[in-house]
């Protein structure tokens, strides 16, 4: 049976890998709702190819464009309409790939009309993994990762016990700065920044990849999705991406997923779950090929963000809200160029030792604490 898709962020990396999923399996996949954020014209050429019922923009003039030359398509704007795409009526499942902690209240409604969630925006997680957890308890609702490690995760864990899982091990490739040392870290550009050794993403991640900040977001990440404690997940540098992440047991037996560094191969996982499909074009894993793999400890020291993520992970509460906040701001103002690279992990690490912790923060809390932190990031630079 065909499965109804309502997408979040059809626009960005992720989004139009999943578009890319959902043509080569017209029988099983039909987009019927997705959002864009400000790129009007990709938004119009995905409504020309999939006709979608519903479509949504970030601003208000781009849907009146968008309505006049579609008149029988939906147009809604802004979080509403986000929150719209995420609980379109015809949809079963929401692949959730916009961009920051933004995502947070369209899941939690998709979660309320029991959809199955797709979650690539793993802001949402970080930032109130607890509320998005406890709903999907509540309601019965799926989430499927579809973050690559996460994704390495549960298919490492498919038909295990949970409770016979001993460690997560999360590998990072080390991103764009892995053997630079961090006094070489000081004059680096946006551009250097950007140039990821094995993934191509959108601009934000790959900045969090250079300063292992997604890495960090990821172990908090994890440990909501797995419910595992901090002191049980580790990460590991491996500079192939190879191996996406493993599970050991208590047996110390250890289940690793492999693939070529290619987002489509999770993304699609999620979409066919609990079932897998082709992808005859494409790459293969050639281990041959490739020949070696390599493992090196995590320096914390050097990658000092990886050792916020863990603090805030640790200190819990809003602590997790503040750390992302801080940096999705902090990232913004680096990749408009008002701030040095390694300034983004010291605002950071400065708000969250003026934040004193709030417990079990609901909706509205963690809104304000998100909000509060962005405008203590930004006056940081002003003076
Ligand atoms: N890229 C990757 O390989 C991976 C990404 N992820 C996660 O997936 C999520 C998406 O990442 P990625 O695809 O790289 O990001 P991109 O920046 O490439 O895309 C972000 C998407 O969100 C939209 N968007 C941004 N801001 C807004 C807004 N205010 N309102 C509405 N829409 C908005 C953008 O619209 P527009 O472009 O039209 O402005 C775009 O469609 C992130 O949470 C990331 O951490 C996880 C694993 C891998
Ligand atoms: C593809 C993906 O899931 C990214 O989150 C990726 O993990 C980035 O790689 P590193 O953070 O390991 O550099
Ligand atoms: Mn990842």
């Amino acid at each position: 049976m065909t499965k109804n898709i309502s997408l979040l962020g059809a626009t960005g990396s992720i989004g139009i890998q999943t578009i890319d999923i959902i043509r080569e399996h017209p029988q099983e996949f039909k987009l019927v709702a997705f959002s864009a954020g400000r790129n009007v014209e990709k938004a119009r050429e995905i409504i020309l190819e999939f006709a979608p019922t519903l479509v949504s923009v970030q601003e208000e003039n781009d849907a009146i464009l968008l309505k006049k030359e579609f008149p029988s398509i939906e147009l809604a704007y802004g979080s509403k309409g986000l929150i719209d795409v995420a609980t379109h009526p015809d949809a079963s499942v929401l692949v959730n790939a916009v961009l920051g902690s933004i995502g947070l209240e369209s899941t939690l409604e998709a979660i309320k009309q029991q959809k199955t969630i797709a979650l690539a925006n793993k802001e949402t997680l970080v930032t109130a993994g607890h509320l998005v957890m406890a709903a999907a308890a509540k309601y019965n609702a799926i989430i499927l990762p579809v973050d690559s490690e996460h994704s390495a995760l549960f298919q490492s864990m498919n038909g295990e016990k949970r409770s016979q899982v001993s460690r997560l091990i999360l590998t990072a490739s080390g991103g764009s700065f892995r053997d630079r040392t961090r006094s070489e870290l000081k004059n680096v550009t946006i551009q250097d920044a950007l140039n990821h050794p094995n993934w191509s993403m959108g601009a934000k991640i790959t900045i969090d990849s250079a300063t292992m900040m997604n890495k960090g977001l990821e172990v908090i990440e994890a440990q909501v999705l797995f419910d595992m404690p901090y002191d049980d997940i580790d990460v590991v540098l491996h500079r192939e991406s190879i191996i996406h992440s493993m599970v050991e047991f208590q047996d110390t037996s250890v289940m690793a997923q492999l693939g070529t560094p290619d987002m489509r191969v999770p993304i699609q996982y999620a979409l066919s779950y609990p079932d897998r499909l082709p992808r005859k074009k494409a790459k293969r894993l050639n281990l041959v090929e490739i020949g070696k793999l390599h493992f090196e400890e995590m320096d914390f020291t050097r990658f000092h963000a990886l050792q916020l993520a863990y603090d805030a992970g640790r200190a819990g509460g809003s602590m997790t809200t503040v750390l992302n906040a801080a940096n999705e701001a902090a990232v913004a103002l680096f990749l408009n160029g008002d701030i040095t690279f390694l300034k983004i992990e010291d605002c950071i690490e400065r708000v969250m030792d003026k934040h004193t912790v709030i417990n079990m923060p609901d909706l509205e809390m963690i809104l304000h604490v998100d909000a509060n932190t962005r405008k203590a990031v930004q006056n940081m630079v002003k003076y």
